[in-house]
């Protein structure tokens, strides 16, 4: 039985923000069992466990699969490693499309660039394009829309607010916009309750994304367009599968994304996205983020960027445990 655990670290292009917290880096472990990998990438700000609870479940994980044991992990970063790690992978998949883009940055800075970011899609805008709001002066924010408007007629938006918003605020940004412009708000209030009371004023669509990590109950509702599903935050693959399910039997649309994993994370991701709703750009466009890369360009892991935490060769029983 081969199993190891390593630990990277892998900078931003520049520091991010995840609800309030900036990090200048990407801090994870990569999971490997009989030649299988896996991330386990706690997100701060989203994750409830933090990396060190992560590294000690894994541990835990693998010295009981040592043993012989079953190994049932139960954090969300943790299980969804795992399941990676022990998926039977399908050998083809539908080609994956392309990931809706993802604008980071001020509104100034994104403003600035906006010509130049236009004309490099002049042949092919992209359908649809997503944008943080609530994070900055309203005017701003609003400033930058009707700008995408001018430079990208056919590119609806979707607009995340990371449930930033009171119901009020929400509503008086909404009556700036055109709701033809808006594919839909991503969970603009900190309630479920405030955002579909906006969704039903404005007649803006909303899609799910800190509710389903959350675990809170919801139900179908005409305004409710799409789950934004992140394994990393969800957990192991029955949970989201059932989540995908679920959307199916009321006709949600389902968006695979991102919490940040690295490029080896992404890929695992885009073949989720391809088996579990291939009909959608999935919300991967994240590997622009980082500066440096976990994989070699013939997309190999580069083993020289990982610190290993844990080894067990196969037949084999010392273990090395590093400090
Ligand atoms: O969903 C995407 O298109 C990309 C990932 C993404 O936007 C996010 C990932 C993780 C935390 C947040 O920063 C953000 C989100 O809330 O959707
Ligand atoms: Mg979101």
């Amino acid at each position: 039985m081969a199993l190891a655990l390593y630990r990277y670290s892998l900078p931003f292009r520049q520091p991010l923000m995840f609800k309030g917290q900036r990090l200048a880096s990407r801090e994870g472990l990569l999971v490997t069992i009989n030649g299988q990998w896996g991330e386990i990438a706690p997100l701060p700000g989203f994750s409830r466990e933090s990396l060190a609870d992560a590294t000690a479940e894994s541990l835990a994980c693998l010295a009981a699969i040592e043993r012989g044991e079953t190994a049932t992990p139960t954090l969300p970063s943790v299980q969804f490693g795992f399941d990676c790690a022990r998926h039977r992978w399908p050998a083809s998949l539908p080609a994956p499309l392309p990931p809706y883009p993802l604008l980071q940055g001020t509104p100034q800075a994104l403003m600035s660039a906006l010509p130049e970011r236009a004309a490099q899609w002049q042949a092919a805008p992209p359908e649809r394009i997503k944008l943080k709001v609530a994070r900055y002066p309203s005017d701003a924010e609003l400033a930058l829309i009707a700008s995408l408007a001018k430079w990208l007629p056919n590119t609806r938006l979707i607009l995340d607010a990371n449930g930033g918003w009171q119901r009020e605020q929400a509503l008086r940004f909404c009556q700036q916009l055109s709701p033809a412009q808006i594919d839909y708000l991503e969970e603009p209030c900190a309630t479920l309750a405030d955002s579909i009371a906006v969704a039903d004023d404005t007649g803006i669509d909303i899609a799910l994304d800190e509710t389903l990590q959350r675990g809170t109950a919801w139900a179908p509702h005409p305004r409710l367009a799409a789950l934004v599903i992140k394994p990393t935050l969800i957990g192991g693959f029955a949970a989201c599968q059932a989540l995908v399910q679920r959307a199916r039997a009321h006709r949600l649309r389902v968006v695979i994304s991102s919490s940040f994993e690295s490029q080896w994370g992404l890929g695992q991701l885009s073949c989720l996205a391809r088996q579990w709703a291939p009909e959608e750009p999935a919300g991967l466009d994240t590997a622009q983020a980082f500066s440096e890369s976990l994989l070699s360009p013939a997309g190999e892991l580069r083993h020289a960027r990982l610190h290993s935490l844990y080894h067990a060769a196969a037949g084999d029983d010392r273990k090395e445990l590093s400090p």
